[in-house]
C-alpha cells in the first residue's frame, strides 16, 4: 500500500519513524505540507518524495493520512475521495460540521474509498461502537493539559471550557479532536470540560458514558509528543495501528 502525508509536523514524524523498515508492505512514499520544508524532511528520512501540489500526491498513492489541521480536510478531504483514494483523518474536528461530514460520506460511497478517523489520544471507542448498538443515554469528556500544551501561562487551575463538544472544537480547533470522535461515534455532542493545570505533566483525558448497555469510565494520561506538546503520542500510535491494520487478516476490537 502506497501512503502520503498531507501535515509534515509531530505525529507524521513518529509515524514515518516507525515504518522505516518498509517490511510492513506499507510504503509512505509521498510527503506534502505548506512549508515544504517540513515535507523535504520526512522525505530524506524515509527516502520519499516531497511534493510541491498535492495531486501529485493523491494521484499517486493508495491513501492519504491527513495530519495536518481541520481547514486541510476542508481543502483538500473531498478531492482525495473523489478520486477514489482512501483518507486516514486526524483532525477529526473537521468532521463535527454534520453537512460537511455528509459530503465526505457520500464521496466516499459514490467513488469505492473509505475514510477513517483513527481513536487517537483518547481510549474507549471500541466500547463506544459496541454501545452504540443499544442507546447511549450520556458522554461527558473532561480533558486537563498542562499550560504548556495549551499555550497559556497559570499559576492555579482554570477552567477555559465548559459546554457542548460542537462548540468546544470551533474555540480550540487544535486541541479537540477527541472531543468530534467521541460525539461522532456516540451520535451525541457530548459535554466537553477543557482544564488547564500546572499540577499536571501529561495530557490527561477522562470519559464517562451511559447507556443501556450500562456505564464505563475511561482515563488516559498522556506524554505529549516532544515537538508539539499539544498532541499526545498516544494519538500518533492510534494512526500507526489503524495503517497497519489494513493490511491485516485478524481485527481485534470493535
Ligand atoms: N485525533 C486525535 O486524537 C488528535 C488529532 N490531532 C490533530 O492532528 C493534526 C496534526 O497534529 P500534529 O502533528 O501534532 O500537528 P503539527 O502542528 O505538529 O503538524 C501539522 C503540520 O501540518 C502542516 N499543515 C497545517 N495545515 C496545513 C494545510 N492546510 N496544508 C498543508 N499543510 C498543513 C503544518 O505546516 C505542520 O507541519 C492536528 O490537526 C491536530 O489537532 C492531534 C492530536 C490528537
Ligand atoms: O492529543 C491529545 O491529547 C488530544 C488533542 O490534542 C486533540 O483532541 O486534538
Amino acid at each position: 500500500m502506497i501512503v502520503g502525508i498531507l501535515g509534515c509536523g509531530a505525529i507524521a514524524s513518529i509515524i514515518v519513524n516507525n515504518f522505516l523498515s518498509k517490511d510492513s508492505g506499507i510504503d509512505i512514499k509521498y510527503f506534502y505540507d505548506h512549508d515544504m520544508e517540513k515535507a523535504e524532511n520526512l522525505a530524506t528520512i524515509s527516502d520519499g518524495i516531497a511534493v510541491l501540489d498535492i495531486d501529485d500526491m493523491i494521484d499517486n498513492v493508495d491513501l492519504v493520512l491527513e495530519a495536518a489541521s481541520p481547514i486541510s480536510v476542508e481543502k483538500f478531504g473531498l478531492k482525495v475521495l473523489k478520486k477514489g483514494k482512501n483518507i486516514i483523518i486526524m483532525s477529526i474536528g473537521a468532521l463535527m460540521d454534520n453537512k460537511f461530514r455528509d459530503r465526505m460520506i457520500e464521496a466516499a460511497t459514490n467513488n469505492d474509498a473509505k475514510i477513517f478517523a483513527p481513536s487517537g489520544a483518547i481510549v474507549g471507542l471500541d466500547g463506544i461502537k459496541a454501545a452504540s448498538i443499544g442507546k447511549i443515554i450520556k458522554a461527558t469528556l473532561t480533558t486537563r493539559k498542562p499550560p504548556r500544551s495549551l499555550g497559556k501561562l497559570v499559576d492555579e487551575e482554570e477552567i477555559l471550557y465548559e459546554g457542548k463538544a460542537s462548540e468546544a472544537v470551533k474555540i480550540f480547533p487544535v486541541n479537540i479532536n477527541v472531543a468530534a470522535a467521541l460525539s461522532i461515534a456516540c451520535n451525541l455532542d457530548v459535554d466537553v470540560k477543557i482544564i488547564v493545570d500546572p499540577k499536571v505533566d501529561k495530557n490527561v483525558h477522562e470519559v464517562i458514558v451511559e447507556g443501556d448497555f450500562g456505564q464505563f469510565k475511561t482515563r488516559t494520561e498522556n506524554l505529549p509528543c516532544e515537538v508539539n506538546p499539544k498532541t499526545s503520542m498516544l494519538a500518533a500510535y492510534s494512526a500507526i495501528k489503524l495503517l497497519k491494520s489494513l493490511n491485516e487478516n485478524f481485527i481485534m476490537g470493535t
